[in-house]
């Protein structure tokens, strides 16, 4: 019988191979959206474990502060604020907090956000407004402010947006996948806006990733999550934290405008429904 899979906590993104070694990001200030769960978690551990100082935000305080509180312990550099990536005006003071109190920001890790799983016929206008204004606008939010703060101040940037793998559509997904394939063309088309401040924008897209992200799936939907990849299996937070790293910092310093997908062959292979998959589709 297979072993069940866990969703990986503090103490696993504390031990895992790092991409890179030594105190690469020592002095840097990185920020990562969604950062008290998942995908956003490890990658605050990641970049902590090499040096960074890390802020993560998030709507939920607990989930912040237990996630500072961890990184704290292992004797790393972090702090959290609340913001939710949907409060235009809250962004724009969020970062002129932080500018004012570190006087920098190297990466933004544009990592918060969500959906829920429906077939596209049923959505209520309410349900397509809020996710589309969770991934699309929030995101949007979070990049422009930080791009202002960082031309007023001829700093140079780094965003990392996730997204999704949205060439195929997202069945069961419709509102997250328009919302997503916007943020993908925002991004190819601020890359080159804002290059000539010194601004790079990437994407990262990553497939079926074991995450709390997971509770949000039927389980009968789930049950087949590690089937759409020819790798037949679920990626981890860590995968999409490496990616983030390697992006995000110094070594992506002559990428910009790309979208690195981390999804076990899945765009390729195999077909996923987030709402589970119809008779018709049997
Ligand atoms: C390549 C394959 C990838 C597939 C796997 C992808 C995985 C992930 O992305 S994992 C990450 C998952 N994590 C989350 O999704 C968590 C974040 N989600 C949320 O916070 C929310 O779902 C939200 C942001 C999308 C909505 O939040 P909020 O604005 O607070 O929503 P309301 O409760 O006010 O509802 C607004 C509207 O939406 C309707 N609605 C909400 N949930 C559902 C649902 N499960 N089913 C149907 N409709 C839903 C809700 O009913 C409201 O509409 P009206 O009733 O018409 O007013
Ligand atoms: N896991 C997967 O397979 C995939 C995930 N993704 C995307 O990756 C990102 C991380 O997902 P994952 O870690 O798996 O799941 P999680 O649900 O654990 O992470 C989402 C995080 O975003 C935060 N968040 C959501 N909405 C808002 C908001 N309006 N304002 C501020 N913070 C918000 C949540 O915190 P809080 O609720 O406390 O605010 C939470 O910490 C999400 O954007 C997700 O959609 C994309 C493809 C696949």
């Amino acid at each position: 019988m297979t072993k069940p899979m866990t969703i990986p906590n503090d103490a696993d993104f504390a031990n895992s191979p790092l991409p890179f070694s030594g105190d690469c990001f020592k002095g840097q200030l990185v920020l990562v959206s969604g950062g008290g769960s998942g995908i956003g978690k490890a990658t605050a551990w990641c970049f902590a474990r090499l040096g960074a100082h890390i802020i993560i935000t998030g709507r939920t305080e607990q989930k912040l502060i237990d996630t500072v509180a961890a990184l704290t312990s292992a004797g790393l550099s972090a702090s959290y604020k609340i913001q939710d990536i949907r409060d235009y005006d809250g962004i724009a003071a969020m970062y002129a907090d932080i500018f004012a109190e570190f006087g920098r920001l190297d990466i933004l890790i544009n990592n918060a956000g969500g959906q829920f799983p429906q077939s596209a016929i049923d959505f209520s206008k309410n349900g397509w407004d809020a996710v589309v204004s969770n991934n699309l606008n929030g995101s949007w939010y979070m990049m422009q402010h930080a791009a202002r703060q960082w031309r007023d101040r001829k700093q140079q940037g780094s965003i990392v947006n996730i997204v999704a793998v949205v060439p195929r559509g997202m069945n069961g997904g419709a509102h997250t996948c328009a919302a997503r394939a916007g943020v993908i063309h925002l991004s190819k088309t601020v890359a080159v806006e804002w290059a000539e401040y010194n601004i790079r924008v990437n994407c990262v897209a990553p497939g079926v990733i074991f995450s709390e992200g997971m509770r949000a799936y039927s389980p009968e939907a789930l049950s087949e999550f590690d089937k759409s990849n020819p790798m037949k299996r679920f990626g981890t937070p860590w995968d999409i934290a490496q990616a983030c790293v390697y992006l995000g910092g110094p070594s992506g310093s002559f990428i910009t405008g790309e979208v690195l997908t981390l999804d076990g062959g899945g765009q390729l292979w195999g077909d996923l429904w987030m709402h589970g998959r119809p008779d018709y589709f049997r």
